[in-house]
């Protein structure tokens, strides 16, 4: 896929930070692969690099350089187009984005004045309006109109997201290791509990790894799965769970895959029979089964740990048969051949007993 880059230009530290940043912002959020700046300002790079590990999935870098010529130049050579903005272009209203798109792109903008040289290695000066403005506001009508607006809807699985709310303020967490085992501490869960917890993590994410699922999903889902155990221990910690979590504000896709972990998930008839509570209506999809990668990841590393141990499939198989549970018996052997076959080795093998 072709790459997008943006290039700032005449940035000066003292007094251009905060313009910069938001240009670099302003490029991660609009679609842009990467930021780079010339010249140093670490603390630029690294606050944009900081936003793009909380707030993204931490693909969009921030780098910069120290020759900005010699940058353009390898990017023309390596067969990239080159796109200055500046007041002086092409009216963009009147641009024909075919001609850009498809090709690794890098976009130049300036802060005080551009070299002359820039304008003529361009191979596009595009103006945003032929009136002087801003290098913030032109980089985002840019991207927005490459995108066609598409770039505004990017969802990520990240460490922080917002939730959108019309009135208020309110911002969802997928917690990491540390904070997981202080959000269990928390909800006073005994050692046993949490050595379940870390050898279901332990496993989740190497079956994760091989998946190539989100290992952050995976670590707080596995990590936390049992956490409904502090208040109930029959099929509905896992709904009991997942609304402690939800109290907490811990991201929806870690609470769903505590809600799902049971077995190979609990079928709508398993939540009917048991009179589980049954997810209203504008909750979609209605279910308690595993469904995304990393639900159905986490429900099979606990199908393979008993207590805290390592076991084979076939194992957990015959308990659940023993409790005349033989559909569920059956769910769970299904999802161990899925994401065995998913991961190209029998999930059996990663375990010894
Ligand atoms: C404060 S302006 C400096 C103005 C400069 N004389 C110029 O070439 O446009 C900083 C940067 O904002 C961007 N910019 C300002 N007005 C623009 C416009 N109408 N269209 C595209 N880019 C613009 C350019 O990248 C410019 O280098």
């Amino acid at each position: 896929m072709a790459k997008i880059y943006v290039l700032r230009l005449g940035h000066r530290p003292k007094r251009d930070k905060r313009v910069t940043t938001h240009v670099g912002l302003v490029a991660r959020t609009f679609g842009a692969d990467r930021f780079v700046l010339v010249g140093s300002d670490s603390k630029v790079v690294s606050g944009l690099n900081s936003v793009s590990n909380r707030w993204g999935d931490g693909k969009f870098e921030a780098t910069s350089t120290k020759d900005a010529k010699k940058y353009v130049e390898q990017w023309k050579k390596s067969g990239g187009i080159i796109v200055h903005l500046t007041m002086y272009g092409l009216n963009l209203s009147g641009f024909d984005m075919n001609k850009v798109r498809g090709k690794d792109l890098l976009v130049v903008v300036g802060a005080e004045k551009v070299e002359p040289w820039y304008y003529e290695n361009a191979d596009y000066n595009i103006a945003v309006a032929n009136q002087p403005h801003s290098e913030v506001s032109a980089l985002a009508m840019f991207l927005d109109r490459y995108y066609q607006g598409r770039e505004l809807d990017k969802g990520y699985t990240s460490k922080l997201s917002i939730k959108p709310m019309e009135n208020g303020k309110y911002v969802t967490l997928i917690p990491n290791e540390l904070e997981c085992i202080d959000i269990l501490k928390n909800e006073k869960v005994d050692d046993k509990l949490l050595l379940h917890s870390k050898a279901v993590y332990e496993l989740a994410v190497e079956i994760g790894k091989r998946a190539n699922a989100n290992l952050n999903l995976i670590t707080a889902g596995a990590l936390l799965h049992d956490i409904g155990r502090s208040k109930a221990n029959g099929l509905d910690h896992g709904h009991i769970g997942a609304e402690i979590l939800r109290k907490k504000r811990v991201n929806e896709k870690v609470a769903r895959i505590v809600e799902r972990h049971i077995g190979a998930g609990l079928t709508k008839e398993d939540v009917v029979k048991n009179g589980l509570y049954i997810p209203k209506k504008n909750y979609v999809p209605i279910t308690y089964v595993p469904i995304t990668l990393e639900e159905k990841i986490v429900a099979e590393a606990n199908n393979l740990i008993y207590g805290s141990k390592r076991v084979r499939i076939e194992k957990t198989i015959e308990r659940y048969k023993k409790e005349g549970l033989n559909n569920s018996a059956e769910h769970i052997l299904k999802l161990h051949k899925e994401l065995s076959k998913k991961c190209k080795i029998d999930l059996d093998d990663l375990c010894t007993d």
